[in-house]
């Protein structure tokens, strides 16, 4: 499929099966997102898988956020609507020339080709962030270091079986482009 086609067929895919794509799989689909433009090749991010119990780690670190009102027991569940949640990390990397946010940006850019190469490759993929995403106990859950932070998680399963639902609605393109 063409680039054309695999975005013009992408669609996010909330309710996903228990199969997910194992460490292995996910080397090819992570070579080829590293692809995308990269100011000074700094690399500037990093994913992490979370699995099984880790994904109630999330769920418990997200209601210690949210402090003595949260349900926790929902909090938990909603971790476990994907077998597999790739946290999406940037990494700020020390740079004269690079600031924050064009690193923030290489970081998304990553994370877009990931959602977009796991859907082509069969699988049901949705990026959710939350509120808390930046929160300490969250961050403490990732073990992040202080130059990084999250850009929330792609929750990732089998897709359902049958035919795929059509993208609802595509951009008018002349609303996003203008000429100088
Ligand atoms: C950074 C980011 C965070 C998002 N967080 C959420 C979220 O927490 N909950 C949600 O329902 N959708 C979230 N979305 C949107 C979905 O991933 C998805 O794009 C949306 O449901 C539209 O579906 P589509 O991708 O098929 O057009 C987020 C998207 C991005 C890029």
């Amino acid at each position: 499929m063409s680039a054309l086609d695999s975005l013009l067929h992408r669609r996010s895919v909330s309710k996903v099966g228990a199969s997910a794509p194992s460490h292995r799989d996910l080397f090819a689909l992570v070579e080829a997102a590293g692809t995308v433009a990269d100011h000074s090749s700094l690399r500037p991010w990093r994913l992490i898988e979370l699995r099984g119990a880790a994904r109630d780690r999330l769920g418990h670190a997200l209601a210690d956020a949210e402090g003595p009102g949260a349900n926790r027991e929902k909090l938990v569940a909603k971790m476990h609507r994907a077998p597999l949640l790739i946290a999406l990390v940037v990494v700020h990397q020390p740079s004269a020339k690079v600031p924050y946010w064009e690193q923030e940006a290489v970081a998304s850019g990553v994370a877009h080709a990931l959602s977009l190469l796991l859907d082509e490759a069969g699988w049901g993929v949705m990026w959710r962030t939350g509120q808390q995403t930046r929160s300490e106990p969250v961050r403490q859950m990732h073990e992040l270091r202080p130059n990084e932070n999250l850009l929330g998680w792609l929750y990732v399963g089998d897709a359902p079986p049958g035919q795929r639902e059509l993208r609802r609605k595509r951009v008018n393109p002349m609303d996003h482009l203008t000429e100088l």
